[in-house]
């Protein structure tokens, strides 16, 4: 399974490239946001940074007011001219799923985001699009079922040979990281702190504390 950072900032995401092996990034508007820089400057601090790296998609989110399709493929042909990185992320609304179909018959990535059925992944694979984003935390926050429906998505995407890889999205924990990668997920998305707090266990810190003691007080040779 693949790690995305989920993330706009640059630093963040440099650690991580060159620390974790993480194999892209999505960003959101939130995210640009809070960045605390203008998205032209981000896009093209992006682009330079990862310029000549391949296979290292760089989701970038279209202006979220837009709501016509013909609109949404002129953004989404600017943006893809900025890098071969980027992947133009789109809403999963009607005009959304129409606008990444003509950019993925154009040769653009596309990663349909806000999506929170089975149901609602399923257009996005038909017409071609190259990531789904499924999120977790969001329904989960609102009691809803969060591993079945990834399941869902993974089985359905098998049984019909889809290509669209699944990014599984807003997640907290390792524990929902453990039940994406069970249900077959292709990626998952993390915020920084998620993927660096998974990495950890506080009985690995306690057997390190115990293993550093004995290796002071073992005898040594006389
Ligand atoms: O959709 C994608 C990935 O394609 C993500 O960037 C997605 O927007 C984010 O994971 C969520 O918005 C994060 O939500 P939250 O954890 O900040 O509540």
């Amino acid at each position: 399974m693949k790690y995305f950072l989920d993330s706009a900032i640059l630093d963040e995401i440099r650690y991580a490239y060159e620390n974790w092996a993480i194999d892209g990034v999505t960003t959101n508007p939130r995210h640009v946001m809070n960045s605390g820089k203008p998205l032209t400057t981000l896009l093209d601090e992006f682009a330079s940074e990862f310029r000549g790296v391949n296979n290292f998609p760089i989701s970038v989110e279209i202006n979220p007011h837009l709501d016509d399709a013909k609109t949404m493929v002129e953004e989404g042909r600017k943006l893809a001219k900025l890098s071969d990185n980027f992947v133009v992320k789109i809403p999963c609304i009607e005009s959304g799923l129409i606008a990444a179909k003509e950019l993925e018959k154009e040769g653009i990535k596309t990663n349909v985001t806000l999506v929170f059925s089975a149901s609602q992944a399923l257009q996005p694979a038909r017409v071609g699009a190259s990531f789904v984003s499924p999120f977790v935390g969001w329904k989960e926050n609102s009691g809803d079922d969060t591993t079945q429906y990834i399941q869902d998505i993974a089985d359905i995407y098998k049984n019909y040979k889809f290509d669209t890889e699944i990014i599984v999205a807003a997640l907290r924990n390792g524990k929902q990281i453990v039940d994406a990668a069970k249900a077959g997920a292709d990626i998952v998305t993390c915020g920084f702190d998620v993927f660096r707090e998974s990495f950890h266990h506080a009985f690995t810190t306690y057997g390190l504390d115990k293993f550093r003691n004995a290796w002071d007080q073992t005898k040594t040779e006389e």
